[in-house]
């Protein structure tokens, strides 16, 4: 492990040099941090030590403390005590300015490079201490260096960020903050759109990253990822430290151990017990998308309270189709032909919430929940209709409601008039996702990436939720880029290749590496589902 980054001379001190025999001294630590916002308490006299040239992951359930300790070390959040420390010094951080000037740089969730804008233009902006004059040649030297140290080298400098995968949009953010001499990145659940391949690129220059000296605080619920990429592993539960161990040494079930405490279940198990819907029974749909050319000629006959798991890398059309679905893609032909002779067409979105359509989009903050309002009026914003008398909505009603899907999808906060906003990424998830609970049957349910920035038991619990609601007769098509959600909760996989369905199969017949096979091959198959469904 090195200590000091390899940066062609441009960071400021290091804690290069150490003696032998001597403890090394940390690139960053935090001392006993505490943080409340109001009554609650998101921090507890946490500490945490990333040490130069280590990749250090953050893990804890949703509320843990993550965010805010994150949001500390970026000069988002002022400690109300505590200190933290640069290669053993006590440094201030009371803006996002002072973060940068020691090198201390968050890679955003929402990507803050500007897609319309070159590689070299986004890597080399805002970059303090630019002349006024551009110096090209120096810029291009400077922007290839920069792509080098993320495994970019082959990337034109003057290709538009627009046209880039995801990965490598995430990786030119990196370049560009490298440039800016940082020497702790800090990454928040990066692979959350990211397809398994993709990931694998950004591994891989976070490795190469830490092997010249970089370090790395990588926050993620995503365990085995942060098993295979990490040196050492602190968990934070209730916002205090439960543990900061070597990540070689750790087993996935005392992982998930530290992060939950007593609250471990087995989804496995709990999926077992579900049975599958009986054939005899068996009431059909068949849903029809075509929305070329993102999506091709899509028939598929599903089982009525089955669960069916969309599988596709990014790209693929598992988003469109389930958009197309919910009538959010203008111009879309999709058709849902329900039993007894109906058919559904939803051409907008009030014309599928009309035909029991209900949708969960990958994107709770900007097409989900009513940001500036509170947890109890977005848990029950459906179906006011419901609760309403000649258009008046009762107080009581709207609590009582309110109340009980809080309860059922166990929302952490501090109560019902709390601002959603409040809430930690994963909680938003459940309010979202408690809000097309408990609508009645005959309906269809649809979840792009239902556990995105879930914990594990959060997962478990909304995975609970959703086979409850199948078991009541709704029918869910749910899409997700984790093989093991698919399997885990699906019935019927369908995968995805480039807008075109190439496999249908159940899921107790396919592993993960099936899976991953059906949807980087992309090769042709049938698009009914199989035997019977
Ligand atoms: N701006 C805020 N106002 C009030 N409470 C907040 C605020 N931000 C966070 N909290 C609370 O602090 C606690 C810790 O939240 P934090 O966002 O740090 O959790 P997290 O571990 O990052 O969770 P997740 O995995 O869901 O993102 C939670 O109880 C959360 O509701």
């Amino acid at each position: 492990m090195t200590s000091s980054p390899d940066t062609t001379g441009t960071q400021a001190g290091s804690a290069s040099s150490v003696e032998e025999g001597a403890p090394a001294v940390p690139l960053v630590e935090v001392r006993s941090a505490s943080k409340a916002y109001g009554p609650t308490v998101a921090l507890r006299e946490v500490s945490l030590s990333v040490g130069a040239g280590e990749i250090h992951g953050l893990c804890g359930q949703n509320g843990a403390g993550k965010s805010t300790l994150v949001k500390v070390l970026a000069g988002l959040v002022q400690l109300d005590s505590g200190t933290v420390l640069l290669d053993g010094r006590p440094i201030e951080l009371s803006r996002p300015l002072d973060a940068q000037h020691h090198g201390i740089a968050l890679v955003d969730q929402e990507l803050s490079v500007v897609p319309a804008l070159t590689v070299e233009e986004n890597i080399l902006l805002g970059g303090a201490g630019r002349p006024f004059v551009r110096r090209r040649a120096a810029d291009r030297a400077r922007a290839r260096e920069l792509l080098e140290r993320v495994g970019l080298s082959q990337l034109s400098p003057d290709a538009r960020v627009e046209s880039l995968s995801m990965a490598q949009r995430q990786l030119v953010e990196i370049a560009r903050l490298l440039g800016r001499e940082a020497r702790l990145l800090i990454l928040d659940e990066p692979t959350a759109s990211l397809s398994r391949a993709d990931s694998l690129v950004v591994f891989a220059a976070l490795r190469e990253l830490a092997a010249r000296g970089h370090s790395v605080l990588y926050v993620s619920h995503r365990l085995d990822e942060v098993l295979d990429l990490c040196d050492r592993v602190t968990v934070v539960r209730d916002g205090a430290r439960v543990a900061d161990e070597s990540a070689t040494a750790l087993e996935p079930a005392r992982l998930i151990e530290l992060i939950m405490g007593d609250l471990h279940r087995h989804e496995r198990a709990a999926n077992a017990a579900r049975s599958a819907p009986d054939a005899s029974d068996a009431v059909e749909l068949v849903v029809r998308v075509a929305q070329p050319p993102r999506i091709g000629g899509v028939a598929l006959r599903i089982r009525a309270g089955s669960i069916v798991g969309l599988a596709g890398q990014v790209g693929s059309g598992t988003s469109e189709l389930l958009r197309a679905l919910a009538g959010l893609e203008p111009g879309g032909t999709a058709s849902i032909e329900l039993p007894g002779g109906r058919v559904a067409r939803p051409t907008s979105s009030r014309a599928a919430q009309a035909a029991g359509i209900d949708f969960v989009s990958n994107d709770r903050k900007g097409e989900g929940l009513f940001l500036e309002r509170s947890v109890g009026e977005n848990l029950v914003a459906t179906r006011l209709d419901r609760i309403s008398r000649a258009g008046i909505v009762g107080r009581r009603a709207l609590r009582e409601v309110a109340g009980r899907l809080s309860e059922r999808v166990h929302v952490k906060t501090r109560g019902l008039d709390a601002g959603v906003l409040e809430l930690s990424g994963g909680n938003q998830q459940k309010v979202f996702i408690g809000r097309c609970l408990e609508r009645g049957s005959d309906r269809i349910l649809l979840l792009d990436e239902p556990t995105r920035g879930v914990d594990v038991h959060g997962r478990a619990e909304i995975h609970d939720l959703v086979r409850e609601a199948a078991g009541n007769g709704t029918t869910v098509i749910f899409a997700s880029g984790e093989p093991d959600e698919v399997l885990d909760l699906a019935d019927v996989v369908v995968c995805l290749h480039g807008g075109d369905v190439v496999a249908v199969r159940r899921a107790e017949e396919m592993t993960a590496s099936d899976l991953l096979a059906e949807t980087t091959r992309g090769r042709a198959a049938a698009t009914e589902e199989p035997d019977g469904r």
